[in-house]
């Protein structure tokens, strides 16, 4: 029997507050803080609720939750690649590329004194939380046998799993925008709870709630369970959105959950599709050339944040989704974006003249709908796409030879994932 993902002792645990990592290993001293107080936050959500009705002009900062990971590649049984992972590093890693300017956000995310990425891009600028614990660990194993766009192209391997992240570990200010991307079941339903209290909005990961996972000692498969028996599910009616691969789509059980939030459907290199109470669209993806399906979901739930961030519609921001999640299967690991791509997404959504700060994200008032721009969008931005694919071929031609999945061995490392030490 799988062990459920929040089955972490809480009550028995207190929560403490954990110390943050510097760039280089903390000293063990580090370790001994004092119990954290129960947070309350009954201040924070008056504030919190007053902008949500007002939709007033308050800061655009966004709370991001879910534990960076070691991401171990394997085909064959044999390791072809080792990669900074977790859905938080390729959250982050696309938040920072495409935010508006006036948009920031917090990282709340553990790791073990074993983390060999703490100099990566992405954790040097959002550090983690230093745990006694092993690092997340996944052994990402790789089949020939993706048949269909929505086909498991790989099976997940928990093989270590780092803390779970408290309640007390949030910080104890409001947020416009709150992301629950948990990979290993560190989001807490306590814990997501109070992202609600203190966020506008909540985005919602489906893997951070409905995964299970064998003992280390069995090997540590990852299971799906349903969506409906899990303590997360009460709390569906006040998340705003929550996206799922088609993998987990059954899981969470599409026709009760879209009566409840937004619901988003990720296809693959078929695109996504949206669907609320009384409403539903496709959205169409960007060519790419795929290397490694790793972090393609998380980098759509960044795109469609983004997208909201400036202003969109629901079903106009999945494009962005799209765009990111195009662009993250196009290299392995957590991705570096071309300079040139940036600037030409940033030059087509300024264009288009949204208004900024965007009324969806700091009032509770979201537009589903796709606008009348929504294919103008979509073509400026598969021309942003092209650059990405021009860049590719031209910096790693062996990319030509099909993706990782069909590779015998991975011969360069994403430049924003260096090796583990
Ligand atoms: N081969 C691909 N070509 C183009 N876009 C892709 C491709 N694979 C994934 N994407 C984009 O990334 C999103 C998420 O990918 P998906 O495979 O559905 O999620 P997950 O990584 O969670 O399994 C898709 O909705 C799509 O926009
Ligand atoms: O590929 P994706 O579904 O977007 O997200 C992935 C997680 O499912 C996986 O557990 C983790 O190890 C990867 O680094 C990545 O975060």
């Amino acid at each position: 029997m799988p062990s459920r993902p929040y089955s972490y002792p809480t009550t028995r645990d207190p929560p403490r507050a954990s110390p943050v990592l510097k760039a280089v290993a903390p000293s063990p001293a580090a370790a001994a803080v004092p119990l954290a107080a129960e947070p309350d936050d009954a201040e924070v959500e008056v504030e919190v609720e007053r902008q949500r009705r007002n939709g007033g002009a308050a800061a655009l900062e966004g709370l991001v939750v879910g534990s960076y990971c070691h991401d171990v590649l394997l085909r064959g049984g044999r390791v072809v690649g080792e990669t900074l992972g977790g859905a938080a590093a390729f959250v982050s890693n696309v938040l920072d590329a495409a935010s508006p300017v006036e948009a920031s956000f917090a990282v709340v995310s553990k790791v073990g004194t074993d983390f060999a990425y703490a100099s990566a891009p992405t954790p040097a600028r959002h550090p983690p939380l230093l745990c006694p614990s092993p690092t997340t660990s996944f052994h990402v194993h790789f089949t020939d046998d993706a048949a269909s766009a929505h086909a498991p192209d790989r099976q997940l391997r928990r093989v270590h799993a780092c803390d779970p992240i408290y309640p007390a570990d949030l910080p104890d200010r409001g947020f416009a925008y709150g992301l629950a991307v948990g990979v290993a079941g560190e989001v807490l339903p306590e814990t997501l709870e109070r992202m609600i209290r203190l966020c506008r909005a909540v985005l919602v990961d489906a893997q951070a709630l409905i995964r299970a996972f064998d003992s280390e000692a069995k090997g540590g498969s990852v299971h799906h369970v349903a969506l409906e028996g899990t303590p997360y599910a009460r709390l569906l009616p006040r998340v705003a959105f929550l996206k799922a691969s088609s993998e987990e789509a059954p899981y969470v059980g599409l026709e009760s959950a879209r009566r409840r939030c937004c619901v988003i459907v990720t296809e693959g290199r078929d695109g996504c599709r949206l669907y609320w109470d009384g409403g539903e669209a496709h959205v169409a993806p960007f060519p790419a050339l795929q290397v490694d399906p790793t972090g393609a979901g998380d980098s759509f739930l960044a795109g469609f944040a983004t997208g909201l961030l400036w202003g969109l519609s629901a079903t106009d921001a999945a494009l962005l989704g799209n765009f990111f999640g195009a662009a993250a299967v196009s290299q392995v690991g957590v991705p570096t974006f071309h300079p040139k791509m940036l600037q030409a997404v940033k030059q087509i959504l300024d264009d288009k003249a949204i208004k900024r700060p965007c009324t969806c994200i700091n009032g509770n008032m979201f537009t589903f709908q796709r606008s009348d721009m929504h294919d103008g969008l979509h073509t400026s931005l598969q021309e942003a796409a092209r650059l990405m694919m021009c860049e590719q071929k031209q910096t790693s031609p062996s990319t030509d030879n099909g993706d990782i999945s069909s590779m015998n061995e991975l011969t360069s490392l994403s430049s924003s994932t260096p090796r583990p030490s």
